[in-house]
């Protein structure tokens, strides 16, 4: 009687676990169908790994970080920033270092442009791509771009309409 038992419940267990395997392999496909097929890695180290640095790093050195950068292969670069330079004195020479970089052909050179006015300076000095950057907090937001979340994607609405005009791409 006991093995009868023991048989009817591996059974079940083995129906379990085909059943498990079932759900899990149709999850991961579901799981690997929501993913995009192409991912873009963009190097920040020019901006990101920069812009918090005490001392003025001075243009030509930036210059020459983010020309290696393009000569070791990377084919998006963040550079800059274009906000204002008593919020990040180190992207203060977003100008400069727009004007003396080398744009290596098949490389993608972006910059932070958090509002209209960033766009702008932006387009006037040569930019091909701009990135806007929001907050998941309202303290974030009013801490790094002194607006709420709401405002900030009123920025962001204008700064896509400029780009669209210009031709002018745009990464969030
Ligand atoms: C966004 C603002 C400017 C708003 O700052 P604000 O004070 O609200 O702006 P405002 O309109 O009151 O203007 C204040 C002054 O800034 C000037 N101004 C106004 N806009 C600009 C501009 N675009 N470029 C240059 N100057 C600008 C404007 O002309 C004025 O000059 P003043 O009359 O006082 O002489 C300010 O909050 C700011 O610059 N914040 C710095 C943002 C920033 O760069 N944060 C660090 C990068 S974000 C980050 O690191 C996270 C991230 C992106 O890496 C996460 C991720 O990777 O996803």
């Amino acid at each position: 009687m006991a093995s009868l038992a023991v048989l009817s419940l591996m059974k079940g267990s083995k129906i379990l676990i085909q059943g498990a395997k079932n759900l899990s392999t149709k999850y991961a496909q579901v799981a690997i169908a929501g993913l995009p097929s192409v991912v873009r890695i963009v190097e920040v180290g020019p901006r990101d790994g920069l812009q918090n640095e005490p001392d003025m790093v001075p243009t030509d050195v930036k210059v020459e970080f983010i020309n290696k950068l393009a000569d070791a292969g990377l084919k998006n670069i963040e550079v800059t920033s274009f906000v204002s330079p008593k919020w990040v004195p180190q992207m203060s020479d977003h100008n400069e270092v727009m004007s003396k970089l080398i744009k290596r052909p098949g490389t993608r050179y972006s910059v932070l442009t958090p509002n209209l006015k960033g766009f702008q300076s932006a387009a006037a000095a040569g930019v091909e791509e701009v990135a806007i950057f929001g907050a998941a907090s309202e303290t974030f937001s009013k801490k790094n771009i002194n607006c709420s979340i709401d405002e900030s994607l009123e920025r962001f609405r204008e700064v896509t309409e400029a780009a669209k005009e210009k031709n002018i791409l745009v990464r969030g």
